[in-house]
């Protein structure tokens, strides 16, 4: 059996560990993409990484998970299945339809993740267009969120049937 799991971080999640580090730490999106394959390689789990400051391009992954999108021709091989998304939509979770849309669209279960505890800023960030359908939301644990977040769906998500 494989499981894949599809990390995505969204728009200004590149800057993590430059941007406002009083807030998002110091760890860059690197040291957590790194840390994730190695920790996916251990559980025994595949991980594809994805990062976009676009909202288009995180609405084609999601669909591409699915073998549909508008870089996926008919012709196409399928595209990998995908047991489980953990996404980081950051802006987008507190704006974005087309993401929720996206994420209901393919019926992937995912989790989904802040690095800060959003509940504790401007009150804005307290309401997300994504957690009514997450299968469970992390915020406020740093980066170590990343590692919870891959712990639990490699061992709590799997694809039917298998
Ligand atoms: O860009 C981000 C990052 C964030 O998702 C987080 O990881 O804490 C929180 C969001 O409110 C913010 O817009």
């Amino acid at each position: 059996m494989s499981r894949r799991i599809l990390l995505i971080n969204g728009p200004n999640l590149n800057l993590l560990g430059k941007r406002e580090p009083h807030i998002y730490g110091s760890t860059t999106l690197e040291d957590i993409e790194t840390q994730a394959r190695q920790q996916a390689h251990e559980l025994g789990v595949e991980i594809d990484t994805f990062q976009s400051n676009h909202e288009g391009a995180i609405v084609d992954r999601i669909q591409e998970t699915a073998g549909w999108g508008p870089n996926v021709r008919e012709t196409d091989t399928p595209g990998k299945r995908v047991s489980a998304i953990i996404i980081n939509a950051g802006a987008l979770t507190h704006t974005s339809v087309a993401v929720r849309d996206a994420l209901a669209a393919v019926a992937i279960p995912f989790v989904e993740l802040h690095v800060s505890n959003v509940h504790a800023r401007e009150t804005f960030r307290a309401h997300s267009y994504l957690s009514d359908k997450a299968v469970a939301v992390i915020c406020g644990m740093g980066a170590y969120g990343y590692s919870a977040a891959i712990k639990f769906a490699a061992k709590h998500l799997k694809i039917e049937g298998e």
